[in-house]
């Protein structure tokens, strides 16, 4: 598949306002949005994260009126799904394709037939039928499984017959819902990369959800972080990766920091316990000051006897970010202050001391 340029569009495709959402739980209501204001941007791919029951389902929904706010409204180009008639919301639906973490293909039908189906439904000629059908599996990869049934394809293969049963009526939003989470590592990245790869060539506005933030890193270029049905934090993936501001994100982000490795842990001391000891600092880079990496003259503030013990720099969305644990003599370091604006870190912090040896 040919990799296109990003997409430049970034008119407001779908605006949540004041959105509220409660249900009538057994003793009383359970408020599963509150008050979420945010636009997803045409032609974006929009990640949605948050720990369980924050209400992702439940906001993702609401965009093809699955389920209706009890408060304020959701928009998509101007149009409210919760205040269409049948007929016009069988139509917006059209225009909203969406996958499922458990694909929820028909086991009976092969994949031809599931893929076909919403086209059959709609009462499209057979020939237009057969053509969208070979064309769909053309892009997913799959023109080859056309008459396999769902249980004789692997997991990876299986989304990817959702992700065409998905895009049959041409849709202009893609919502995914976990969509990625019953699939290992590897085939993950591959459905990522497809859903990044449609999203580029049919210029389709994406809108993930998921609770992984490796999922958000590998393909969006935004992020809204959902805490117990609310808004915590919203921007571009690497500023918030770079330097997460909410609680909720730092939780979320803290098992891909680069923390302390456990045998360095082990060995950290509070104070030096000799003039022969190290000093462990961590630097953080957010990746807004040096956005094409840290030239490594600029570590050369840290004295020519500095080790680099562990982490690196990650390269998202054109911007260099990340964590570095560097050790040097503690005797004469100077002020971390003077070594955060010489070394052009955002953060830098003294975890400790280790023993020379
Ligand atoms: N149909 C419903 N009836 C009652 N409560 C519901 C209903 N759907 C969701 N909830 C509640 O609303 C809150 C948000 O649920 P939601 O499924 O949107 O969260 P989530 O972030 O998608 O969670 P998960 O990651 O576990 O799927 C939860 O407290 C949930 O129990």
């Amino acid at each position: 598949m040919t990799t296109l340029p990003p997409p430049v569009q970034l008119a407001p495709h779908i605006v949540f306002d004041g959105v509220g959402k409660s249900y009538a739980g057994r003793s009383s209501q359970v408020q599963a949005l509150s008050a979420v204001n945010f636009d997803i941007h045409h032609g974006e791919v929009f990640g949605i994260i948050g720990r369980s029951g924050a209400g992702k389902s439940t906001l993702l929904r609401t965009i093809n009126a699955l389920e209706t706010p009890s408060e304020g409204r959701v928009q998509i180009h101007g149009v409210d799904p919760a205040q269409l008639d049948e007929n016009a919301l069988v139509a917006l639906r059209r225009r909203i394709g969406m996958i499922f973490q458990h694909f929820n293909l028909l086991s009976a039908k092969t994949v031809r037939e599931n893929v076909a189906l919403p086209l059959r439904v709609a009462g499209e000629r057979p020939a237009i039928i057969k053509a969208r059908v070979d064309e769909l599996l053309a892009l997913v990869g799959l023109s080859d499984k056309g008459q396999a049934y769902p249980a004789q394809l692997s997991g990876g293969q299986k989304q990817r017959v959702g992700i065409a049963r998905a895009l049959v009526h041409g849709p202009e939003v893609l919502l995914c819902d976990e969509a990625t989470s019953a699939l290992d590592p590897e085939t993950t990245q591959s459905i990522l990369s497809l859903l990044r790869d449609i999203n580029r060539q049919l210029r389709l506005t994406v809108v993930l959800i998921t609770h992984d933030m490796a999922v958000i890193r590998a393909i969006c270029d935004r992020v809204l972080v959902l805490d117990q049905g609310q808004v915590q934090e919203i921007g571009e993936v690497w500023r918030v990766f770079g330097a997460p501001q909410a609680a909720a994100t730092q939780a979320l982000l803290q098992p891909l920091q680069q923390g302390l490795p456990p045998d360095l842990a082990r060995q950290l001391l509070p104070q030096p316990s000799s003039s022969a000891d190290r000093a462990v600092l961590s630097l953080r880079f957010a990746g807004a000051q040096r956005p094409q990496g840290l030239p490594l003259q600029a570590l050369a503030a840290l004295g020519s006897q500095a080790t680099l013990l562990h982490g690196g720099l990650d390269r998202l969305r054109g911007h260099s970010l990340g964590q570095l644990l560097v050790s040097t003599p503690a005797t004469g370091l100077p002020s971390l202050d003077a070594l955060r604006h010489s070394t052009g870190a955002d953060h830098l912090e003294l975890l400790g001391y280790v023993r020379a040896d």
